[in-house]
């Protein structure tokens, strides 16, 4: 811990969120990927005879012990299993364990860091998998990503229909009206951050109502609302650049299905608009939290929606899929995504996508996770400003686009938390309130 800053949350403390999700939450999600691993049984012998069994066998005994540990508060183990990360991981597991000051004491899922025994969960699934070849590509989450897209069709098709009428008469708006329609855009993706599917569990939080009509309703939820600075920061790019340069917005993806709809209209949105001129994405190298985003979900999603017989839907997945391949938009993988730590030793654990990072005019940080790595997962007051946070990590101009699931909020007026927490006990995890939090030039 750096000097200065405060501890983490962690289910040490009996009865907060963190406590419950470790306690209840995660283990339900185990349960329910031993139970997708089961239902895929037929698709694993069809596919790949008696080993394919034999492999499901393997990662269901794996996920239930795992789940054993953790009801039983065991130590935290080390990796076995080869992967591009195993040694990183095995590193931070050392660390943690030095922080512990007691002789022998050895990290535990209710006494270390709820960020980092969290992380570590879902990094055990994927050992669990790849140590049972030949389904060691099999995706537990998958299916819940699908049915999150598929049952937010309506609102989806809501979403890109008004997306393409937007697009015949931009030319037309004046900067106004553009900029209304960049804050409908960025409220539409910040409560596209409501759908993710850990926070439920693994059941599905799907998108039923036609999201345009209730950002007006929504707007009082909005807890900091910096807006206004995302927009003067592009619209001062869009006028004071050259001809051939670029303003290029970053966006840390979030959730697959609903949520990511949204994020890729507002970054189609920035591009016809000109508020930017290239788009890059970053999405997990392994499955995460249930529903967070992988390259196979990014392209399945736009493949889907090219493939949609509805005429606007599927004209978006026809842009967008240009948009790659014309290089406008750019989807990056990298591995510290998926490790356990604060974003404020990225340049010291991942120099080169802090470097990438660098380049951006602009990044949106979507979601909680985000926001919880952002801000080291720490007991902050809710006051202290939203930089001290950070200590340190600013690649660039930053804007986190979060609804709050985690007990970490900071950057409010005084006396704001009382209020909220006066009338709304929970009002830190239901994901009913929002922020927009940015942090500008240093
Ligand atoms: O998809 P998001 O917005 O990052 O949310 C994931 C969230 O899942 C939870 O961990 C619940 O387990 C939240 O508290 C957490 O931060
Ligand atoms: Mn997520």
């Amino acid at each position: 811990m750096m000097a200065g800053s405060p501890a983490s949350l962690s289910g040490q403390d009996v009865g907060s969120f963190a406590y419950l999700t470790i306690k209840d939450r995660i283990p339900q999600i185990l349960t329910k990927a031993i139970d997708t691993l089961h239902r895929h049984k037929n698709e694993f012998f069809e596919k790949h005879g008696e080993k394919g069994t034999e492999a499901e066998k393997k990662a269901i005994s794996l996920l239930s012990k795992l789940r054993n540990e953790l009801q039983t508060d065991k130590p935290i183990i080390p990796f076995v299993e080869k992967f591009v990360d195993t040694d990183i991981w095995n590193q931070y597991l050392e660390y943690q364990q030095s922080l512990i000051n007691e002789n022998d004491g050895k990290p535990r899922w209710f006494y270390s860091p709820w960020l980092f025994v969290e992380c570590y969960m879902y990094r055990r699934i994927h050992e669990a998998i790849i140590q049972s070849p030949p389904i060691d590509d099999f995706d537990v989450f998958k299916e819940s990503k699908e049915q999150n897209f598929f049952e937010s069709q309506e609102s989806l098709i809501a979403l890109c229909t008004h997306l393409q009428e937007l697009r015949t008469t931009i030319e037309d708006l004046d900067e106004n009206q553009l900029k209304d329609e960049f804050f409908k855009l960025l409220q539409i993706s910040l409560w596209g951050n409501k759908c993710d599917l850990s926070l439920s569990g693994g059941e599905t939080s799907s998108q039923r109502t036609n999201i345009i009509n209730s950002v007006e309703e929504l707007k009082p939820f909005i807890l900091v609302n910096d807006m206004e600075h995302l927009w003067s920061l592009l619209n001062n790019c869009k006028k004071t650049r050259e001809k051939a340069s670029v303003t290029r917005v970053d966006v840390v993806l979030d959730n697959s299905g609903f949520e990511l709809v949204t994020d890729l209209v507002l970054a189609d949105f920035l591009l016809c608009s000109q508020l930017a001129t290239e788009i890059h994405f970053y999405g997990k190298t392994i499955p995460w939290f249930v529903s967070d985003t992988t390259v196979h979900d990014f392209n399945w999603l736009i493949e889907q929606m090219k493939g949609s017989n509805h005429k606007w839907m599927s004209k978006c997945g026809a842009d967008w899929e240009n948009s790659i391949k014309m290089g406008r938009w750019v989807y990056h993988d990298h591995i510290f995504w998926t490790l356990p730590h604060e974003f404020c030793v990225m340049s010291q654990v991942a120099p080169d996508l802090y470097a990438e990072l660098q380049k951006a005019h602009l990044i949106l940080f979507k979601g909680d996770l985000n926001y919880r790595k952002l801000t080291g997962d720490r007991k902050w007051a809710c006051t202290i400003p939203f930089r001290q946070a950070l200590r340190g990590f600013h690649p660039a101009p930053l804007c986190s686009v979060r609804t709050l699931k985690a007990e970490v909020q900071v950057g409010l007026q005084p006396g704001q938390a009382e209020q909220l927490a006066a009338s709304e006990p929970n009002w830190m995890t239901t994901g009913k309130y929002g922020i927009f939090q940015f942090d500008g030039p240093l």
